[in-house]
């Protein structure tokens, strides 16, 4: 290792489980636009994210705190390979996600990455049973498993009872296990949680955060929040402001 790349690691505290790394991540948008894809050469650049490093390993949680606007949710997007950055580097589960096309990123998000964010993002017509299997069909994992694998992972969010219930018949923090079941069921390496907690009351939020402090022996897990109590079961916290790390992280 050169030593460089040692500065970087001791830096970022990177191990042999080290899932996800970045090194000096810029993204940029064009204002006014739906995001760089629309914007024409005219408009002003917003730099989202300025130089950002920082790695995720194995049987960890990280937090990402900041104020609104901060960059949080495009830090978020890169580290779960659902975009990719202006400059800098990202390597997810081994992957140089810079050099991947959109859909290579699709192929690693399905093998390595679960997903969860603020609003559940549940199918209405099925049921939750269905909803967690719907990732191993892309899969392509036989009918019969899918349902057993995803019986499992209700019953270890604690939902065994609501398996046939569609998710207007759940509540708000059932919506959110089930999305986070469904998360699971392809057995990610990473999960990635953008306001998990935040459309619910807080004994809720706190089954929830209960079950990613359950989830983080087996994964990297990186949330985002504004809320202290999600950011105080993370084991690290990155701190940004104007799209950059803060020096004092927890
Ligand atoms: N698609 C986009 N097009 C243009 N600017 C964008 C786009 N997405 C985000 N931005 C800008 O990038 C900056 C960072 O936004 P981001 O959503 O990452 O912040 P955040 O910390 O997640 O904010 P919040 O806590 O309010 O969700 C903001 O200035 C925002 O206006």
């Amino acid at each position: 290792m050169s030593s460089r790349n040692a500065d970087v690691e001791a830096r970022n505290g990177e191990h042999a489980d080290t899932v996800v790394t970045c090194d000096s991540l810029v993204r940029e948008y064009r204002r006014g636009s739906g995001g760089a894809l629309f914007g024409s050469r005219d408009q002003p650049v917003v730099r989202a994210l300025d130089g950002v490093s920082m790695s995720v390993s194995s049987g960890e949680i990280v937090g990402i705190q900041g104020p609104s606007g901060s960059g949080k949710s495009t830090l978020l997007h890169l580290l779960a390979a659902l975009d990719t950055p202006t400059a800098g580097s990202l390597t997810v589960a081994g992957r140089n996600v810079t050099r991947l096309s959109e859909r290579e990123r699709a192929r690693l998000r399905l093998d390595h990455v679960g997903l969860v964010f603020q609003r559940f993002h549940l199918l209405p017509a099925l049921s939750a049973r269905a909803n967690v299997a719907l990732p191993l069909i892309e899969l392509g994992m036989p009918r019969r498993e899918r349902r057993e694998r995803a019986t499992e992972l209700l019953e270890a969010v604690g939902l065994s009872s609501r398996a046939t219930h569609r998710p207007g018949q759940l509540s708000g923090g059932e919506q959110q296990r089930v999305a986070i079941a469904r998360a699971l069921s392809t057995e990610p390496d990473l999960l990635v949680a953008d306001e998990p907690t935040g459309e619910l009351d807080s004994e809720t939020g706190r089954r929830v955060l209960d079950l990613f402090e359950e989830l983080s022996d087996e994964h990297a897990v990186v949330v985002a929040s504004h809320d202290a109590a999600t950011i105080d079961v993370a084991d690290r916290v990155v701190r940004l402001r104007d799209g950059r790390r803060q020096l004092a992280d927890g």
